[in-house]
């Protein structure tokens, strides 16, 4: 059995319809990204996975038992709070010294335990959301932007530590990036949404596809060289 697969569903918010018509099926171990422009329903597809958000119609179905992790687009924190990272982990609920080790461990975030979070860059406080998210060793794992704000190498880092997770838990991953060159290296597939999703499949399908480049406004060799990485541009010849 699938892991989530939803579909025909609409969800609208102060009277506007902001899902439409939405199909997705997830599978155990998958790796996800959802991309499209501001404002399309990125976040209020996942929001509506967890269950935060109640379509009007449709059906999301989850398979028995099954267990979602979540990683916020954002989480204010008021700086002057003194607060361990250790302690936050322990926020709603009190938790095993050992589930909050590992945690920590499989998020790369161990030496941070016993500092304070206002002490954390950036890459590190996603990091500790990201443990967060892992203490019930979930089967999907969802992540809102969950690089926003982090440099080219603390993205790639982040990105490489998702890998690891998803390879010693075997989780699903489901995410929303607007780093289409990362997106296009890191995903099992991508889906566009823009109300509705206008095109799905591998990075190279869609990378490939009309919609996709109408909608991020790429020409043919932006859209490639973004499938590619940047690795792929000719060689100069020089005359001898
Ligand atoms: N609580 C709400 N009430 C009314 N409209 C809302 C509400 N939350 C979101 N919206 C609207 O729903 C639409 C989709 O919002 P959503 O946050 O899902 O987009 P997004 O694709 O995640 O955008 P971004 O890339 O900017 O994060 C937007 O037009 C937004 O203004």
């Amino acid at each position: 059995m699938r892991l989530l697969s939803i579909a025909e569903l609409d969800l609208a918010l102060g009277g506007h319809l902001v899902l439409e018509d939405i199909h997705l099926d997830l599978e155990r171990g998958e790796i996800v990204t959802i991309v499209g422009p501001n404002g399309s329903g990125k976040t209020t597809l996942l929001k509506s996975i967890i269950g935060a958000l109640v379509p009007q119609r449709g059906c999301i179905d989850k398979s028995p038992g099954m267990v979602i992790g979540y990683v916020p687009q954002r989480l204010h924190l008021d700086a002057t709070l003194p607060m361990t990272v250790s302690r936050l982990m322990r926020l709603p609920r009190r938790r095993p010294r050992h589930e909050i080790d590992t945690a920590l461990e499989r998020a790369g975030v161990t030496q941070q335990a016993s500092s304070q979070i206002s002490d954390l860059s950036g890459g590190q406080f996603q990091r500790v959301l990201l443990a967060r998210a892992l203490l019930s060793s979930p089967d999907l794992l969802i992540l809102d932007e969950a690089t926003q704000g982090l440099d080219q190498q603390g993205m790639a880092d982040f990105y490489r530590q998702i890998e690891r997770v998803r390879q010693e838990l075997g989780c699903a991953v489901l995410m929303v990036s607007h780093e289409l060159h990362v997106v296009m290296r890191a995903s099992d597939r991508v889906v566009c949404l823009n109300r509705s999703i206008c095109c799905a499949g591998t990075p190279e399908r869609v990378a490939a596809s009309p919609e996709y480049r109408a909608m991020f406004g790429l020409d043919d060799e932006d859209a490639l060289a973004l499938y590619r990485h940047r690795h792929a541009r000719p060689y100069l010849e020089i005359a001898p």
